[in-house]
């Protein structure tokens, strides 16, 4: 079968006013054998990284709480939502960027992360894949209140929460960051608090 085959691609600009929304036509090839063309509108923002920080002695991890316009657009009352550390990768490799967006944003300074997911975040709009870390934190890896860049306006409140209270909030359905969930997930699958 060689359904899935991909010709004709035509991409038209759309918006490159921050970051960049294409119109792509393309002709596909059906199961049934049939090409159809189809249109589908991308938004390629970049790639992402993100990461959770857990402390097993102290059974905490370190979240985010920041305000997020698209959510309070959908549905989210007052827009604020609590997440994983994360950030854009702009030129850097995925382990450098989430270096530096924990010290940004949390004021953790790390070197030591491991790597456990690498996917795409809403594969039929994004182009963006996201590179998911998890790490230890300790105190004395505090260098600063974090927040995020001044010059970015970022304003992220820093949430040092028992694992147990993070892990009540997702079973009753209170996370409402997808990739937040997915790394409280992993660390519940992987016993990494135990
Ligand atoms: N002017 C302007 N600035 C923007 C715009 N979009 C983003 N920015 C700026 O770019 C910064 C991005 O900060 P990061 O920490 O690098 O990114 P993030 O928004 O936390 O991204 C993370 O979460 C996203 C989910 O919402 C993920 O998509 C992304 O991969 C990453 O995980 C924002 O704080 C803001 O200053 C825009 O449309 N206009
Ligand atoms: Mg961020």
């Amino acid at each position: 079968m060689n359904n899935g085959e991909v010709k004709n691609i035509e991409q038209k600009l759309l918006s490159d006013n921050y970051y960049i929304l294409n119109r792509v036509k393309f002709d596909y090839l059906m199961k049934s054998g049939k090409w159809v063309t189809q249109m589908r509108e991308v938004y390629d923002r970049g790639d992402g990284a993100g990461i959770l920080l857990y402390n097993k002695q102290k059974q905490t991890v370190i979240l985010t709480r920041q305000f997020r316009m698209p959510t309070f657009m959908n549905d989210n009352k007052d827009g604020f939502l609590v997440e994983i550390t994360a950030g854009m990768l702009d030129k850097d490799n995925p382990k450098d960027c989430i270096i530096r967006e924990t010290e940004e944003e949390v004021g953790y300074r790390i070197k030591d992360v491991k790597k456990v997911y690498e996917a795409y975040t809403s594969p039929g709009v994004l182009t963006e894949k996201m590179h998911f870390f998890v790490a230890e934190y300790t105190d004395d890896m505090k260098v600063s209140e974090g927040g995020g860049l001044a010059s970015e306006h970022e304003d992220i409140d820093v949430l040092e929460w028992p694992f147990k209270k993070a892990l009540n909030m997702l079973e009753k359905g209170q996370i409402y960051d997808m990739r937040t969930i997915v790394l409280l997930q992993y660390a519940q699958i992987h016993k990494l608090l135990d």
